[in-house]
């Protein structure tokens, strides 16, 4: 928690104000953050100083390793995030790409699970770090890449957490996660989430123990129409002592987080935390 806290502050203290077009809102902006989140002792990094609703967080997580690409997907597993981004933006709602209501494109999972090959067949990445993993291999490149550049105009965004490696060492699982653009109020609460529970449930389905996650942050900002709120209410408060999370033993496979799992086989002990703020969201 501090080191989010820390990170707020930086940005409170030496962000720079930039312009950003998609949007219209500018944002504070400071370039690179190194997060940490110790998964071997349970240090779920939930934030504290504001209500975190990770139920949502964690289902989005699971749309992803899904490879859902449909709004509609999301909402049925209590992740709403992706409604404004598939349904009310002007650049993708004029995108020809776009299949309908709801419909996100080749976002994150999509690549994830079917990157297009040249030949016309598809590579699902993330099988093949599962099953190296589970044998206990790691050749260097145990990568999930949701980056695509060349398929950037047939989605409604650009990934934004958007590689995950993975590394065995000494019989220990690690991750690094890098992100290009981090919404620090919004979507950093998830992300953080997000990349704990990425590397608790490879560990769990792999056979290994779970070491660190590591989060490269290149640009973290904080939209202007979030900085009063930030600065003045979240910022002033203290924090409480991290949770711990616990995750449904049943878990075991690839094919369970296909198929059967769902939040409700994500608990969190312990969870202290001060009043929910509402931060906007920019489009
Ligand atoms: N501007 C922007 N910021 C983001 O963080 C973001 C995007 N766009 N577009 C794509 C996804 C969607 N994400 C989102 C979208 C909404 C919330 C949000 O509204 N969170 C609320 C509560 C959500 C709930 O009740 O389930 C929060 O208070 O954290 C969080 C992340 C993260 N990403
Ligand atoms: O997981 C996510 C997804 C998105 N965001 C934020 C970061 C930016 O504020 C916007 C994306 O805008 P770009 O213009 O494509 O950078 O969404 C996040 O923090 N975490």
């Amino acid at each position: 928690m501090k080191q989010y806290l820390d990170l707020c502050q930086r940005i409170v203290d030496e962000g720079e104000w930039v312009e950003n077009k998609r949007t219209g809102i500018k944002c504070l902006t400071v370039i690179n953050a190194d997060l940490e989140y110790d998964v071997a002792n349970n240090q779920f990094p939930l934030i504290t100083t504001r209500k975190s609703f990770y139920k949502a967080a964690i289902a989005e997580l699971l749309g992803y390793l899904r490879g859902y690409d449909n709004a509609a997907q999301f909402r049925e597993i209590g992740c709403k995030t992706w409604d404004a981004n598939a349904n009310q933006n002007d650049a993708w709602l004029n995108n020809p790409a776009r299949k309908g209501d709801d419909d996100m494109g080749r976002v994150y999972g999509v690549q994830g699970r079917s990157w297009q090959r040249p030949d016309g067949s598809t590579l699902d990445q993330l099988k093949k770090v599962v099953d190296n993993l589970s044998k206990g291999i790691d050749d260097r490149g145990e990568i999930v890449t949701f980056y695509n550049p060349g398929e950037f105009e047939l989605g409604c965004l650009r990934p934004c957490m958007h590689s995950h490696q993975f590394s065995l060492l000494g019989g220990t699982l690690y991750l690094n996660s890098t992100q290009r653009s981090c919404d620090v109020p919004l979507g950093l609460n998830f992300n953080q989430i997000q990349c704990f529970v990425l590397l608790a449930l490879m560990a769990q389905i792999t056979g290994h123990k779970p070491g660190k996650a590591y989060h490269k942050i290149i640009n973290a900002h904080i939209y202007e129409n979030q900085l009063d709120l930030m600065r003045d209410v979240q910022l002033k408060r203290e924090p409480f002592p991290a949770p711990q999370l616990k995750i449904n033993p049943k878990i075991q496979s690839l094919e369970d987080i296909e198929s059967w799992v769902t939040t409700d086989d994500f608990d969190v002990v312990g969870y202290q935390c001060h009043d929910p703020i509402k931060y906007p969201f920019a489009v």
